[in-house]
């Protein structure tokens, strides 16, 4: 489990203030909040792109605390999109994960470029590609990575419906391997369907809210 205790979230203001989050092995969690509460703050602290001074954040496996700076390999966040390097393509991003992380992908390469039917693209550089073709990359870099810990700055922007749709087959697949996710999203998000739990950011706090559906 990737837990959270303690934390204090600052910027210009307070984000969060002695804030507490678990999250278990094989759940999916969603992230709501209004925009510019503090997600993509929170996303960076966890994954260590940005430092707190109050409050830990940790893995616990098989009765091991381990420091999660030190545990890379088991977390994989890419924020954005426009984080690529434009002249690279979709295809050097993957083998660059793939042999940089070095866990046994969620999906094979080859795998993921005929789920998101990529073949025409992947080989050419990045600034050719539309929005949508771009997030597709972005996503399975998540696949290839192999983490077990998978966090996601709003995944679904620049998707169609179809893409919508298969994202949440893709989310599923992971979640069925035993991953555990947490993405962000706006409030009242449709893609709250295939969470287990959410997380809400209000007054300063995380509220977990448990996810009921209709059989
Ligand atoms: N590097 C920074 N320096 C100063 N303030 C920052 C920085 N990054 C974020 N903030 C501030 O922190 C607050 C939270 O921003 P953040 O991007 O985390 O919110 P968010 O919930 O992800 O927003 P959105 O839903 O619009 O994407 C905002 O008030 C923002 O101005």
């Amino acid at each position: 489990m990737l837990k959270i205790q303690n934390l204090d979230l600052t910027t210009k203001e307070i984000l969060l203030y002695g804030a507490n989050m678990t999250l278990n092995k094989g759940y999916v969690y969603g992230l709501s909040a209004r925009n510019g509460s503090g997600k993509t703050t929170l996303l960076r602290t966890i994954s260590g792109l940005r430092k707190e001074l109050t409050g830990t954040i940790m893995i616990k496996e098989n009765d091991n605390t381990l420091n999660l700076l030190n545990s890379k390999r088991k977390l994989f966040y890419y924020e954005t999109s426009e984080w690529f390097d434009l002249n690279l393509s979709g295809l050097d991003y993957l083998k660059f994960i793939e042999s940089t992380w070095r866990n046994k992908p969620h999906m094979s390469i080859e795998e993921l470029i005929s789920f998101w039917e990529m073949e025409t693209y992947i080989k050419r550089p990045i600034k050719k590609y539309s929005l949508g073709m771009k997030q597709k990359v972005l996503l399975s870099m998540y696949a290839v990575s192999g983490a077990s810990y998978l966090l996601f700055d709003e995944p679904t922007i620049g998707l169609d419906t179809n893409s919508l749709r298969r994202f949440e087959r893709l989310i599923t697949s992971l979640k069925n391997n035993n991953t555990t996710i947490l993405f962000s999203s706006h409030q009242n998000d449709t893609l709250y369907k295939i969470c287990d739990f959410i997380y809400e950011m209000e007054d300063k706090s995380l509220k977990l809210i448990s996810v009921t559906r209709e059989e």
